[in-house]
This record gives C-alpha cells, sequence and structure tokens, in this order.
C-alpha cells in the first residue's frame, strides 16, 4: 500500500496497525512556549518493551506524561496522541506513590483493581511477597523494596494493556533490579506494552528491549546494533 507523503499540506505519517498509542508532531511547552519535549512520530505496539534513557532533566519523565496523558500543572500539550485504551498502569520510582499509605494491601488492591482474593493472592506471591503478614500489613509499614513489589503487583492486577515504569528501580542495588525487572517483564504479559524510563543502559540489555535515549527534549530511536546508528523521533 502507498500513502500519500502529504495531507492537505500537513506532514501524515500512517499510524502502525499494531500500535495501542500513538504520538505525532507532538510537543510540550511551557506556559512561556519554551519547548521541553518534541516527537515527531512515535508508535507504541501491543507486547512491545522500550527503555527510555537519558540524564537527569533530559525528558524522560515528561516523555511518560505524554504518553500516559497527564501532564504536569503549567506545562502544555500540542499534536495528536492517538489511543483507544481506557487504562495505562504506572510504576512509580517509589512503589509508595502509587499505594494509599495506610489502607491494608492486600485489602486495597482488590478493592482498587476489582480483583477477586485468590487473584490478588496469587499476583503478591508472584512478586515475592508471600508472606500473608505483608498482606494485612499498610504500605507505610513496608520497606522500599516491598513498597516497590507491591506497585508491581497492582500494575499487573489492573491488567493494563500499557504500563509505564519510571525509574523503578533507581533506588535498588544491581540484584534486586535485575530481580524487579525481570518480575516487571513477567508480569506483565505477553500482550501488554511496557515503556520503563531509566538512568541505566544496563536495563535496555535486561530487557531485550527497544531502546529510546532522551538529550534534551529531543527523542532518538537507538538500533539494537550500535553500529546501525540512530535517527530522531
Ligand atoms: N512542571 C514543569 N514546569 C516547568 N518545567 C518542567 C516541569 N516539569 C519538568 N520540567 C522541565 O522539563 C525538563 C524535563 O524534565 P523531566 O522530569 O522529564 O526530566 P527527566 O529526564 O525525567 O529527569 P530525571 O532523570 O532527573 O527524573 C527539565 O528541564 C525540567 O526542568
Amino acid at each position: 500500500m502507498t500513502y500519500p507523503s502529504t495531507l492537505e499540506g500537513m506532514s501524515y505519517v500512517p499510524m502502525d496497525p499494531r500500535s495501542v498509542l500513538s504520538l505525532r508532531d507532538a510537543e510540550v511547552r511551557t506556559a512561556e512556549g519554551a519547548t521541553l519535549l518534541v516527537v515527531d512520530a512515535l508508535d507504541v505496539r501491543a507486547g512491545e518493551r522500550i527503555v527510555v534513557t537519558g540524564p537527569s532533566g533530559s525528558g524522560k519523565s515528561l516523555l511518560l506524561s505524554t504518553l500516559a496523558g497527564r501532564w504536569p500543572a503549567g506545562l502544555r500539550f500540542a499534536g495528536r496522541r492517538t489511543t483507544e485504551l481506557d487504562r495505562i498502569g504506572f510504576v512509580p520510582q517509589r512503589g509508595l506513590d502509587a499505594l494509599h499509605p495506610l489502607v491494608p494491601l492486600a485489602r486495597q488492591l482488590r478493592r482498587v483493581t476489582g480483583a477477586d482474593r485468590s487473584s490478588v493472592v496469587r499476583v503478591l506471591e508472584a512478586v515475592g511477597l508471600d508472606d500473608p503478614a505483608l498482606h494485612r500489613r499498610r504500605p507505610t509499614e513496608l520497606s522500599g523494596g516491598q513498597a516497590q513489589r507491591a506497585s508491581v503487583a497492582l500494575a499487573a492486577l489492573t491488567n493494563a494493556p500499557l504500563v509505564l515504569a519510571d525509574e523503578p528501580t533507581s533506588a535498588l542495588d544491581h540484584e534486586s533490579r535485575d530481580q524487579t525487572l525481570r518480575l516487571l517483564d513477567e508480569i506483565v504479559g505477553a500482550t501488554q506494552a511496557l515503556v520503563v524510563a531509566t538512568h541505566d543502559a544496563a536495563v535496555v540489555r535486561a530487557l531485550g528491549a527497544r531502546h529510546l535515549a532522551v538529550s534534551d527534549g529531543v527523542v532518538t530511536e537507538l538500533s539494537p546494533r550500535a553500529e546501525q546508528g540512530s535517527s530522531r523521533i
């Protein structure tokens, strides 16, 4: 099939049919008009693993906000964000940020996701929280790593077709990082897409993922083999 290169004078890029979410000519700007993020064309496909790397302040979190369709107060989005998804899961840097601090963990996961008791227990066990005493604890009574695992369980139970994770391993040592990534990869199903923002390029290898690099708000796709170079998206 061929596509016209222009449509009514606008650049026209066909949407990938496997895409669950697409951005076209997307920009995030401050109220004063300073551009913080530019994405010409990005498709997130079903089942895909994408890792977004870049230095602090480069725009990784803003790219995740743009995929989520929720931007920090004071920022403006221009361009096209196309998706039919009604649920997007989120794993934050601090697991506690995804949870109500005072509602016992298992009860909270049931209430928030509508999952039944046995599904909640199964998923908590899958993320390594298999002690029933932990299920009864309030999230403030969990360690940082346990709260992180609980937030992975929450994202899994929402069964969202797209899960976004912002620096989910930054507070963890290498072993816990690799374990958490494996968990995320396993627990987010084969048809669910996963996008992880991180400082740590080793995450790309751990997930065998598609690699986007952000520098000064410009997003570049790095090809799997470094010698094949990169291209702006
Ligand atoms: N609400 C806001 N108002 C103005 N500028 C903002 C706002 N949020 C983010 N920025 C700016 O946008 C740029 C990108 O920020 P972003 O949080 O996406 O970076 P990041 O790559 O996730 O950084 P880090 O790794 O430190 O979390 C930064 O220069 C930041 O100062």
